[in-house]
């Protein structure tokens, strides 16, 4: 084989995806954290088996993922220990896998979120992007199960969405295995910082709002150091958010805390 020809092959999604070995349950020393999120229904152990080479439940009803399950792959000779979470609507957690999977976004400090979504019901899913994008800037878009979309003659146009954004957005069918290398090159370059992101934040808050959320995030900070996302959480109190506010009151909130 020529120089040039092995050039393109390097670049191909095949030998990318050749990169990948699937470890199972073993996540132990990990160097990444990645975390798998989104709606009911998406793919998401769909993804995390095609990429640790585990078997997590699927199957095509909502609600099948109740605990965050954790596997590992290695990539380009860096180990990444994926987290599958409960499929969730918002992060305003109002029953108890969604509590895990808004603790884990929250808490676990995962150095890259995915966030899985239906190409079909786009619209469906953005409520819960924006909530992930005010959080992490390390957020992919997962643009999956795209064979449904084309089948209902949807076509979406990812890179106005990724500008929009501001975040990758990489279009897969995990169910065929298509789209993965593109993800998980994506996903290396985000960990190892090769990516900068510009994550689409909800209109401005109101000044009056915002010294209060900056008074507050400061306490929270003083109190909690080891907390990521003072402010999220002094938005939250703010707002009224029932768990937030007992975890303050119980002195718990340091223990929501995730351990690697
Ligand atoms: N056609 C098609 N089906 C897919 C694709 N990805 C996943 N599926 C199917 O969609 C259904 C749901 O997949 P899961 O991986 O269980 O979804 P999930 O997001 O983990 O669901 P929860 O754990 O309930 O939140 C399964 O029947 C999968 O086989 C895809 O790209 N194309
Ligand atoms: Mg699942």
């Amino acid at each position: 084989m020529s120089d040039k020809k092995n050039a393109a092959c390097e670049n191909c999604d095949l030998y990318n995806h050749a990169a990948l070995k699937k470890l199972g349950v073993d996540a132990t020393k990990s160097d990444y954290v990645v975390a798998l999120a989104g709606n009911p229904n998406t793919g998401k152990s769909t993804v995390f088996n095609a990429l640790t080479g585990l078997r997590q439940h699927t199957g095509n009803w909502p609600g099948k993922t109740v605990v965050r399950a954790e596997g590992a792959f290695s990539y380009n000779d860096k180990k990444f220990k994926l987290v599958d979470l409960p499929g969730t609507y918002s992060l305003l957690s109002t029953s108890e896998d969604e509590e895990i999977a808004r603790n884990f976004i929250l808490f676990g400090k995962p150095n890259v979120t995915v966030v899985v979504a239906d190409s079909a019901r786009l619209e469906r899913n953005l409520n819960l992007i924006l909530q992930i994008l005010e959080i992490t800037p390390n957020t992919i878009l997962c643009l999956n199960l795209i064979d449904e979309a084309e089948r209902h003659g949807i076509k979406v146009d990812e890179r106005s969405l990724a500008r929009e954004l501001g975040i990758p957005v990489v279009p897969t069918s995990a169910r065929y295995g298509k789209g993965l290398p593109l993800l998980l090159k994506t996903i290396d370059d985000m960990a190892t910082g090769n990516i900068n992101t510009k994550p689409h934040k909800i209109s401005s808050i109101p000044p009056k709002i915002e010294t209060a959320v900056a008074e507050l995030s400061k306490e929270i900070e003083e109190q909690y150091p080891q907390l990521p996302n003072s402010r999220w959480i002094a938005l939250r109190l703010l707002e009224g958010d029932r768990s937030i506010i007992d975890a303050v009151k119980q002195g718990t909130l340091g223990d929501l805390e995730i351990k690697k």
